[in-house]
């Protein structure tokens, strides 16, 4: 039976990851985001609060988890990061399996995953296209946030894969470092080219 390419959607943070899922979405390809999946089942009356209350006391609430609390909690300890993912992580696998089989129709569907290679997911994928940009333009868009430090935006880069090892395991690159035009030209490009591989009736 035939089912859609399934392609992942991957970068470092920062990196222009989710404009480039904004702009996939644009050409009609459903995209499902991992990310906003996790603040769905964190947030208020969220599926996960009950776990990871028992597992974190005092980071959740009435508006669901506080993520700023949360965030100085496990970024930086590698066991309290490995509790949070066993809570988060099985409910992002089931979740992603009931929007394959809402979405089996279509010829091409992505799936945005911040941390595909570091958790292997590339292994259930037909294609990986990593987004990416120089090193100091990742920098300044990150530090740029609010709320972030040098200190977490290194915590967090070291818990990632290094971006050039990325680009290595890809089979696609879309450059986010320069204008969001020739981004967009080039995620219009490589819709084309993945649904003339799989055409649908
Ligand atoms: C700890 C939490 C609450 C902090 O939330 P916050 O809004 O402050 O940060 P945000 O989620 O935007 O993450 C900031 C950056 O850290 C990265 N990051 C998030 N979780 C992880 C992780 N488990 N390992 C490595 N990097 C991570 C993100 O990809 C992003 O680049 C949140 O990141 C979380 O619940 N993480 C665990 C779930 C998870 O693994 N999510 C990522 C895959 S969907
Ligand atoms: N050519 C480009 N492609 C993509 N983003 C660009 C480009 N030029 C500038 N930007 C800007 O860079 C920022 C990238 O942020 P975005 O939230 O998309 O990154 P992200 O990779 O999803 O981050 P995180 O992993 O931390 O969630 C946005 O503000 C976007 O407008």
């Amino acid at each position: 039976m035939s089912r859609p390419f399934l392609l992942g959607l991957t970068g470092s943070i920062g990196m222009g990851k989710s404009t480039v899922a904004e702009m996939l979405r644009e050409e009609g390809v459903p995209v499902c985001d991992a990310d906003a999946q996790v603040r769905a089942l964190q947030g208020p009356g969220g599926a996960l609060l009950p776990a990871i209350e028992a597992a974190f006391p005092g980071t959740t609430g009435p508006e669901g988890v506080n993520r700023a609390r949360l965030g100085e909690l496990v970024f930086g300890d590698a066991q309290a990061l490995a509790r949070l993912e066993g809570i988060v992580h099985p409910a992002l696998t089931r979740a992603r399996e009931s929007f394959l089989i809402e979405h089996g129709a279509q010829p091409l569907v992505v799936f945005d995953i911040p941390l595909l290679f570091e958790k292997g997911h590339e292994r259930a994928l037909d294609a990986v296209a990593v987004v990416s940009a120089p090193a100091q333009v990742q920098r300044a868009r990150v530090l740029a946030r609010p709320g972030m430090t040098p200190e977490k935006f290194a915590n967090i880069l070291s818990l990632q894969m290094p971006d050039a090892e990325k680009r290595a395991r890809a089979d696609h690159w879309i450059d986010t470092g320069g204008t969001l035009e020739q981004t967009r030209n080039m995620v219009k490009a490589l819709v084309a080219r993945l649904r003339e591989k799989n055409p649908r009736t």
